[in-house]
């Protein structure tokens, strides 16, 4: 019997960087809000059998709203997110309970909008072989680790080889036994620093693969003013591609 592969889209951060009146995911993007790009995508994703989605706690029923008046079948809750990503993944991972250990964990940033049904499968793929998985895109610029200067501000302190280095992304992916393994012991960690769920289990269970699947550059995450409309713009991209692509075939 294959795996059940259940899906969190983690919506509970409030999108400071933005700085807009309400949390980023729900800006339109093309006319919808962004989170409902991103739940589209693993609704459309053959392999997935159940999404979740996170959201910021008094923004529960906007987004249910969003779920319903889509009509994504595969949503089963909207729950409230926790106070950091790390807080917010573990809620996801503890609301997937009654899931098996074997069972799949897919977890993606409500932000990334433009993730496609294809990396998607393609980390349902990997989960095959390994039991924790990563997007990720190799750096076009050089990447330097930096420290405080001698004169003042920050200084080059080393310069890693690049072809080494890839920009993590989402979504990961994980067997369900592997995450839970891994977030009980990094909540029982007072020290606990995450930026994302690969580096989690990297850190708690050095033994475990964390295998890199190839992503897309256009898979940005919206973060900053302005990534709206460069989101935009990729998205029309995306389509025009897909008109043509299907015109030759
Ligand atoms: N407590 C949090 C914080 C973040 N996220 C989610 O994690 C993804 C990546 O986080 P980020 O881009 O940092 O979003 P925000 O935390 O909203 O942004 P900021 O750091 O600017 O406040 C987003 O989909 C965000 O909603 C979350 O689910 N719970
Ligand atoms: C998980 C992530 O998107 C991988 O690049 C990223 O680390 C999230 O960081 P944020 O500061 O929570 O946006």
């Amino acid at each position: 019997m294959r795996p059940r592969v259940i899906a969190a889209v983690l919506a509970g951060g409030v999108g400071s960087r933005m700085g807009a009146p309400s949390p980023k995911q729900l800006l339109p993007l093309e006319g919808r809000p962004i989170i409902e790009h991103s739940v589209a995508a693993f609704e459309a994703c053959p392999e997935v059998d159940e999404i979740l989605v996170l959201m910021v706690r008094e923004y529960v029923g906007r987004v249910e709203d969003i779920v319903a008046s889509a009509g994504f079948a595969k949503v089963t809750a909207v729950l409230p997110g926790g106070g950091t990503r790390t807080d917010t993944s573990y809620a996801a991972l503890s609301a997937m309970g009654g899931a098996a250990d074997t069972d799949l964990a897919l977890l993606h940033d409500a932000a990334r909008p433009l993730v496609r049904p294809a990396t998607i499968s393609a980390c349902v793929a990997a989960l095959g072989e390994a039991g924790a998985v990563g997007v990720a895109v190799p750096s076009a610029d050089t990447v330097v680790r930096v420290a405080p200067g001698r004169t003042g501000g920050e200084a080059v302190a080393q310069v890693p080889p690049r072809s080494e280095l890839r920009r993590m992304q989402t979504p990961q992916g994980f067997r369900l036994g592997v995450a839970r393994r891994a977030y009980a012991l990094a909540t029982a960690d007072p020290g606990l620093v995450a930026t994302d769920d690969c580096g989690v289990v990297l850190r708690y269970l050095p033994g475990e693969e964390v295998r890199i699947v190839p992503g897309e550059e256009d898979n940005i995450k919206v973060t900053n003013p302005g990534d709206v409309e460069v989101a935009e713009t990729l998205l029309r991209r995306a389509r025009a591609r897909a008109v043509l692509a299907e015109a030759d075939s």
